[in-house]
């Protein structure tokens, strides 16, 4: 599987047998409500040293009954261009209320929702969170993954203190292996230092 990869990326899957993805934007459960180009495959790319870090991440969460859950890693530029073009066709608001009630669509990306630049295109951001590692049942972060509003920014005080204690956990644990957060999205993180701090990588997620 490794070698279809450009060097020094690799399949989560082959680093972290057990975690469990939900690729979002190779299916239609996305804030699209489409499959995103370049998604060929429900498949999760990182750059090796992200992974690796992800790794261990995977190892400390999984000692207090948690599992990884990702929804998006690697993400081609042709992905990003994609999302550009959606936001630029006001009539098709089939998934607004979902992820963006408050929202209209073309300021997602001023508001730092969405990057027409994106650190996931460089290989070493992810989007996830965690699951009960026994029965996969998704933990409780006070908003669902790609809800685009305040409820999503880690600055949001009104969530209970269970979700904030359960958004600490994700984010005590990633940020202990080299992953920072981002104020907007709880989600979100970055591997630092990032081994393609300047590339936009195209190539196709299968
Ligand atoms: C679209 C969302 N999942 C995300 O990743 N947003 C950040 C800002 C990005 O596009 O890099
Ligand atoms: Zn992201």
């Amino acid at each position: 599987q490794e070698s279809t990869l450009p060097p020094n990326f690799v399949y989560v899957q082959d680093v972290i047998p057990d975690v469990v993805l939900e690729m979002r934007y190779a299916g239609e459960n996305n804030f699209l409500g489409m499959s995103v180009d370049g998604y060929k495959s429900p498949v999760a790319i990182l750059s090796r040293p992200a992974a690796m870090a992800l790794a261990k991440v995977q190892r400390e969460l999984k000692e207090k009954g948690y599992c990884l859950k990702i929804f998006d890693a690697y993400r081609p530029q042709r992905a990003v261009n994609h999302f550009i073009s959606w936001a630029r066709k006001p009539e098709d608001t089939l998934k607004k209320a979902q992820f963006y009630p408050g929202l209209d669509k073309k300021d997602l990306f001023s508001l730092g929702y969405i990057s027409t630049r994106s650190g996931h295109s460089r290989g070493s951001t992810i989007d996830l969170s965690i699951v009960d590692y026994n029965s996969g049942e998704e933990i409780d972060m006070g908003g669902a993954y790609d809800f685009f509003g305040e409820r999503s920014h880690h600055n949001y005080t009104n969530i209970t203190p269970a979700q904030k204690m359960n958004r600490s956990i994700l984010k005590n644990a990633m940020m202990k292996y080299g992953f920072q957060p981002y104020s907007q999205e709880w989600w979100h993180y970055t591997y630092q230092p990032e081994p393609f701090p300047n590339t936009y990588f195209d190539f196709l997620v299968k």
